[in-house]
């Protein structure tokens, strides 16, 4: 289980940014997190992976505790066991793309890092410099780079915005399968809620420093079958949206915040969980 409870501030120019956060989740899961630019996602990345520190509260990972401010617990980044992959993906230009996945390792695996290799299909660069890379492939290094580290928890902090559609699926698929395989529990962010709801577990959406949603079902790993739902009928109120859609003459809804950037429209078809 994951327990976090923080709250955190920044002092900007002319106001003060607050975030108020008490979550918990299963470890295994794929956690994913959108929200409007300024929720606070990239900010509860870095508290998570100890990049940045809360003003108080407690981070609680496996029963072990990563932070906890009333005993002055602060468990180093270093130490965490977590793999981070940005936007921005920083492979070490020197070395070939099999050195830069073992150099990630503290304890060398050889074995993972040609397993990792062969099941994200990257045979043919193994032995070449990232920079003869397209930006997608580097991409992919850097996710095989950060699961060859075996971290506890994978960080992924849109990590795939910058690509093609086309290329993002087929990447999406690749972390879905490698969830499946390697069972680490991943937070995914992303604005993109149509990649999200394609591979999360659970959903996250967050707003001016605080949760405005938690989404369990249907992004429950026991409902692992897919299906394209047809939307037949949006009901918007304030603060959220309820979207209604039909398979096979079940009806599955959908509820989720009012001011997420969701083009979805009467009679598209959808990828959802189902079963
Ligand atoms: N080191 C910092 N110092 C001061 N303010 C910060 C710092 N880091 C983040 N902030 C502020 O905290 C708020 C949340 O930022 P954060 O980057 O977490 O948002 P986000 O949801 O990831 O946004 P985006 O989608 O645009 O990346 C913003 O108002 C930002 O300006």
């Amino acid at each position: 289980m994951i327990k976090l409870d923080i709250e955190k501030s920044f002092k900007g120019t002319s106001s003060l940014w607050e975030m108020a956060l008490s979550c918990n989740w299963d470890l295994g899961r794929i956690i994913g997190i959108s929200g409007p630019s300024g929720a606070g996602k990239s900010t509860l990345l870095r508290i998570i992976a100890g990049l940045e520190q809360p003003d108080q509260g407690h981070i609680m990972i496996d029963n072990q505790v990563w932070y906890d401010s009333t005993s002055s617990i602060n468990t180093p980044a270093g130490k965490r066991n977590i793999g981070f992959v940005f936007q921005d993906y920083a492979l070490f230009p020197n070395m070939t793309v099999q050195q830069n996945l073992l150099f990630a390792q503290k304890v060398k695996d050889i074995r993972l890092v040609n397993e990792l290799i062969e099941v994200m299909e990257m045979e043919a660069w193994r032995d070449i410099k990232p920079q003869l890379l397209s930006g997608g492939q580097q991409q992919r290094v850097a996710l095989a780079r950060a699961i060859a580290m075996k971290p506890d928890l994978l960080l992924l902090d849109e990590p795939f915005s910058a690509l093609d559609p086309a290329l993002r699926d087929r990447l999406l698929g690749y972390l879905k399968m490698l969830h499946q395989k390697y069972r680490m529990t991943i937070f995914l962010v992303s604005h993109d809620l149509d990649s999200l709801t394609k591979v999360s577990d659970q959903l996250l959406f967050l707003d001016n420093g605080k949760v405005t949603s938690q989404q369990n079902s249907p992004f429950t790993p026991i409902k692992t079958k897919r299906c394209l739902a047809k939307l037949i009928k949006i009901n918007a109120s304030e603060d959220h949206s309820a979207f209604v859609f039909e398979f096979e003459g079940e009806r599955i809804e959908l509820k989720l915040p009012a001011n997420l950037p969701i083009k979805w429209q009467i009679g598209d078809n959808i990828e959802l969980p189902y079963g």
